[in-house]
């Protein structure tokens, strides 16, 4: 079988006397948007921490497409291709969507003596981008990011990871405080940046967000993934309520070796 994308492989981390994971195991294949869903506590913030290099691991090894990587810092995960989109995705707001696309990666016009970011180009990859995330509509790239909805302030953030050719977009609580209609928005990125062959780790506390957009389930318990394969066409939302929070872990593993969590 193919080496997934991301594999993580006994991961431990400490805080002080809490244990925040213990022995976690977790994986991402390619073109594969993966739903992370635990209680709260259970750790799912500390494992996608550790992968996006802000939190260092206290034991375990991480691996991308087969080959061990250290991750000491964001920046060293941005190197390996992963993207971290929070919920307020560091845009800055006075700035137009061109330029926050860009930001601290601006390219240089010609003469490059001269230092002068090539405003031109930004524009036209951004109304490419736009459109790739299906929020071209009258918004023009020089629109400052401060007039924009939540979920398409979001979009900004999920095309800018794929500009960069990020190949795992990870997103904390995307759909936290929108309505319905920009829920969805944010849901079609997500798909599209799959489409375009990204993968994602996506978390929600709204269960339901998750079954719409996702591939596969994983759900965490204290500090450790107890079932790592759910299909959200074959599986109720009802049954992985009672996964996240009310079966024991024996009745889990049998669930999960029958192919479906009993009733
Ligand atoms: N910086 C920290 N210092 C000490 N303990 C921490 C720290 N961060 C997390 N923890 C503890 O580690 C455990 C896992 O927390 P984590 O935030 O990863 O869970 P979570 O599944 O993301 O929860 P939530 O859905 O509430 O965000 C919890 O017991 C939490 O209190």
């Amino acid at each position: 079988m193919a080496e997934p994308l991301i594999r993580m492989q006994n991961i431990r981390k400490s805080y002080g006397r809490v244990q925040a994971l213990e022995d976690a195991n977790f994986h991402v294949n390619e073109r594969e948007i993966v739903g992370l869903l635990g209680d709260n506590g259970a750790g799912k913030s500390t494992l996608i921490k550790v992968l996006s290099g802000a939190v260092p691991l206290t034991s375990g090894d991480i691996y991308i497409r087969g080959k061990k990587v250290t991750l000491r810092s964001t920046s060293d995960a941005i190197a390996h291709g992963i993207e971290t989109i929070y919920q307020d995705s560091a845009l800055v707001t006075q700035l137009s969507i061109a330029r926050n696309l860009f930001l601290g990666r601006e390219p240089i016009k010609p003469p490059r003596f001269l230092n002068r970011m090539d405003q031109e180009a930004m524009n036209n990859v951004a109304r490419d981008l736009l459109k790739q995330v299906g929020i071209s509509k009258n918004i023009p790239p020089t629109t400052p990011i401060g007039s924009l909805s939540g979920g398409e302030r979001q979009a900004v953030a999920i095309a800018r990871a794929m500009h960069f050719d990020s190949d795992l977009i990870i997103l904390d609580e995307p759909t936290n405080n929108l309505g319905v209609a920009e829920t969805q928005g944010v849901l079609s990125f997500v798909r599209s940046a799959r489409d375009s062959g990204h993968s994602c780790i996506f978390i929600a506390h709204n269960i339901h967000h998750v079954f719409q957009v996702v591939d596969r389930i994983v759900v965490m318990r204290r500090g450790k993934v107890v079932a790592d394969d759910i299909d959200p066409k074959t599986t109720t939302v009802t049954e992985v309520e009672r996964i996240i929070t009310g079966m024991s872990d024996k009745e889990i593993r049998d669930a999960v070796a029958d192919g479906k969590p009993s009733h």
